[in-house]
């Protein structure tokens, strides 16, 4: 493909991703699959404009006049982020072949005229909305995390299943394998890996054997801070893929009961060979939207892990298309489910047990003001530390420290900024024995 082609596909690539609500991910695959001619490079090169776009939308779209189709969020980062004079624009839409029509004249305006002066969110890179909410959470340092929540590419961070294998194992069978692992810094089970070029995890030997999870640095923590132990009765209330289940059941050195619900009964079906392969055991459990399905376990669980619905704004660096549609309404509707569920959860842990909520969320409506909620209404839960919490838990000696340190009392914070991690947030509580 020529250069001006692979423009014109990233273009209609961006409006699919637009019009529905597929992961940027899955549409560029469907797009390979369903143009055979073009080669690894040409589909590299895609993907590589579609995310440089994505990652900028808001500054594109603002620099083009509010248009949001993918023709013009692609003129707008030849000039924005490549910085290409007005000549090499204008040679990459020529029309011929299979390239893009020629600039407008309102187009050729556009990129002739600059930026101009930015309002905040443009140039932090985030959706309006979400300014507010990130200013009074961050204050002074909100573009910081903003922009890198937005900007880089993510590394891929993998969990050694030490119920399976050693970390100094599967970090041989990765050099093996010709990857450079590093340890992760605050997960003492955590190996990173460079996002480019691309590892295929799934497709290794360690991961076939169940010796690694791919798992976000991020949310090994929050697994690892929930203080889940050999013997417990756990529950992870919403289980989804069960990538937080896993990491519960390796910090139970797989002894006791766990106990992995949802709402989604394909999501628990999902769980099934994940468990398997890591060579663990949970009960799998349906539960109602109203909580219905668990009600034996009512008082009776030592930890109660909530990882509930939202945004998944902590997430944007590496899926930023969600960003751009993700509304307010749609936030308020996941605070109020998130405090229903919140107090649904708790009525399963006993006396003296042990309730985690968390959020891959950097939104406070999601984070401190859904627990704000529960917290007003649920006296018999008390705050834990999460310097008490921290314990005799997954994390390295560093880490305890550093992570005590960043906490606000029973609430953590982990962000792309703070901790080179997924934005996570943490609260744990106890309740009245
Ligand atoms: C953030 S995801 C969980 C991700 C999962 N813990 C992991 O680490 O892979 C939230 C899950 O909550 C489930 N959910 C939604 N509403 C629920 C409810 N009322 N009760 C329990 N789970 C619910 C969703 O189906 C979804 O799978």
């Amino acid at each position: 493909m020529t250069p001006a082609a692979r423009l014109a596909a990233a273009a209609s690539v961006l409006d699919s991703i637009a019009q529905g609500r597929q992961p940027a991910e899955a549409v560029l695959k469907a797009w390979g699959a369903a143009n055979r001619y073009a080669g690894s490079k040409d589909r590299r090169a895609i993907a590589d404009r579609v995310y440089k776009v994505l990652r900028a939308r808001g500054r594109l779209v603002w620099a083009m006049g509010g248009r949001e189709d993918g023709r013009a969020l692609v003129i707008g980062s030849l000039s924005l982020i490549d910085a290409l004079p007005l000549e090499e624009i204008e040679a990459l839409h020529s029309g011929e072949g299979y390239g893009p029509r020629p600039l407008s004249k309102q187009e050729r305006a556009r990129i002739t005229a600059g930026e101009g002066d930015l309002p905040g969110w443009v140039s932090a890179g985030l959706p309006e909305f979400a300014v507010e909410d990130f200013k009074t959470t961050f204050g002074e340092r909100w573009t910081e995390e903003a922009r890198e929540l937005m900007a880089p590419r993510a590394p891929i961070d993998l969990r050694v299943n030490a119920l399976l294998t050693t970390v100094a194992d599967a970090e041989a069978a990765l050099h093996e394998a010709g990857l450079s692992p590093e340890p992760t810094p605050y997960s003492a089970y955590g190996l990173r890996l460079a996002s480019e070029p691309p590892p295929n995890v799934q497709a290794l030997e360690a991961f076939k054997a169940g010796h690694i999870e791919i798992q976000d640095e991020g949310s090994q923590i929050v697994s690892w801070l929930a203080g889940a132990a050999p013997g417990m009765t756990t529950v992870d209330y919403c289980a989804g893929g069960g990538g937080k289940t896993l990491a519960l059941a390796q910090a139970m050195q797989a002894q006791g009961t766990l106990v992995a619900c949802d709402v989604v009964q394909k999501r628990l079906d999902n769980i099934r060979p994940r468990l398997t392969r890591a060579g663990v055991a949970a009960d799998l459990c349906l539960i109602g939207q109203n909580g219905g399905g668990v009600e034996d376990l009512n008082g009776q669980a030592d930890l109660v892990f909530v990882d509930a619905p939202c945004s998944g704004s902590g997430t944007w660096r590496r899926r930023p298309e969600d960003a751009w549609r993700l509304t307010a309404e749609e936030v308020e509707r996941l605070h109020l489910l998130q405090v229903r569920i919140l107090g649904q959860a708790s009525q399963l842990v006993k006396p003296g047990g042990r309730l985690v909520y968390v959020t891959c969320s950097m939104l406070s409506r999601e984070n401190e003001a859904s627990v704000d909620a529960f917290e007003a209404t649920h006296s018999d839960f008390t705050p834990v530390a999460i310097a008490q919490a921290l314990g005799d838990s997954g994390l390295t000696d560093a880490a305890r420290t550093e992570l005590a340190a960043k906490a606000d009392g029973h609430r953590l914070r982990l962000s792309p900024a703070c901790t080179g991690t997924d934005g996570f947030f943490v609260a744990v509580y106890e309740r009245a024995a």
